[in-house]
């Protein structure tokens, strides 16, 4: 099979966690579970702190950004501080992949000071700082609150996790991310071009929010399986306010964890539907990234707990092995010192100027 051409098989069954327990310690197993055996999973939406409203009028803000013509997006392009927009084929996930970059568009949000926009934004975008600061704060209370639940599955302080995290002990690089798909676009080959290379996500974990009707994500859960779609909604009957949050597992966790948590390879294609032959029923997707990001000079190495040492020791091959996928990926071994440091390495092997 072409590398990028969408799976026919089965959609994988992620487990969806319920984040509305107090203690987390329930919470805390099934998250740690699903961590471990998918690097993958969905919080239900009617447990978390977002309303619908919240999540609609981010993707409104999202979708009148990229509305936005190239000349007026263009001064506001990403820049070494990865904030900005990323327009098309800018950024190329699976370099060794694809040599047309991705088909998609993004705008990096770095992280508010005081609930203030931190970087230029075009004033369509910024007239809506309130909004985005508050769709911020909820996005690191949601972290906050899983990040806790799998430090109490790993049996170590609850605010392991928390505290590298904490914006007062120095930046984070925490960014939020509006990504835009494009299904008009003609120079697309299927078979050969991808809307988002393979890759695994760089820091803690990723929240993605997802529109309704615009599928196109697939995950790996090992290197030798077919990829798999994750739907928008699982197929279960019940009436969600908004999708399901899907959270994901990101390098720096795997490394912290030797390797324990998954930092699974995903990559977004165009369904497999609007592939086939004269298909002309293609759409635009949007989706919502949140990227979670420890404080800079936090060092990833691993974590002080039983679960952990108990998986290193009955995995011989621990040392050397690998952890996440795409440009900049590297071993168990091999990996950078800080979180910041990882995230550089990540950005210059996938941001190729050409
Ligand atoms: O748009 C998506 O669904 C996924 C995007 C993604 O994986 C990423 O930006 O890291
Ligand atoms: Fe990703």
């Amino acid at each position: 099979m072409a590398h990028n051409v969408p799976n026919t098989t089965g959609q994988v069954d992620l487990p969806m966690i319920d984040l509305s327990h107090p203690d987390g310690v329930g919470s805390g197993k099934a998250l740690l579970d699903a961590a471990v055996k998918y690097g993958f999973l969905y919080v239900d939406s009617r447990t978390c702190a977002f309303s619908g409203s919240d999540i609609d009028q981010m993707f409104a803000i999202s979708e009148e950004f990229f509305g936005l013509s190239t000349a007026e997006k263009l001064p506001f392009r990403r820049g070494a501080n990865n904030r900005g927009w990323v327009g098309m084929h800018v950024e190329t996930l699976d370099p060794e992949h694809h040599e047309k970059g991705d088909f998609k568009e993004a705008l990096n949000i770095g992280e508010l000071e005081n609930g203030t926009l931190q970087q230029p934004l075009p004033s369509c975008t910024a007239a809506h700082e309130r909004t985005i600061a508050r769709f911020t704060e909820l996005c690191n209370q949601t972290c906050s609150q899983i990040l806790q639940f799998l430090a109490h599955g790993l049996e170590i302080p609850g605010d392991y996790f928390t505290s590298r995290h904490d914006p007062s002990h120095g930046a984070t690089g925490n960014s939020l991310r509006l990504l835009y798909y494009p299904a008009s676009i003609t120079s697309y080959r299927s078979g050969k071009d991808i809307r988002a290379g393979a890759h695994s996500d760089y820091g803690s974990i990723t929240l993605l929010f997802q529109r309704p009707g615009q599928p196109g994500l697939e995950i790996k859960t090992a290197p030798e399986s077919e990829w798999a779609p994750v739907p928008v909604y699982p197929d279960t009957p019940t009436d969600y306010p908004f999708p399901p949050i899907l959270v994901n597992i990101g390098d720096m966790l795997s490394y912290w964890t030797d390797g324990l948590l998954k930092s699974t390879i995903h990559r977004v294609v165009f369904p497999h539907e609007a592939q086939r032959e004269g298909a002309n029923d293609r759409q635009d997707r949007y989706s919502i990234a949140f990227f979670c990001q420890p404080v800079g000079s936090t060092e990833l190495t691993t974590v002080p707990s039983a679960v952990v040492a108990a998986h290193r020791k009955e995995q011989s091959q621990v040392r050397g092995s690998s952890v996440g996928y795409g440009g900049g990926a590297v071993s168990l071994d091999d990996h950078r010192a800080t979180a910041a440091e990882h995230l550089q390495s990540r950005f210059a092997a996938t941001y190729i100027t050409k």
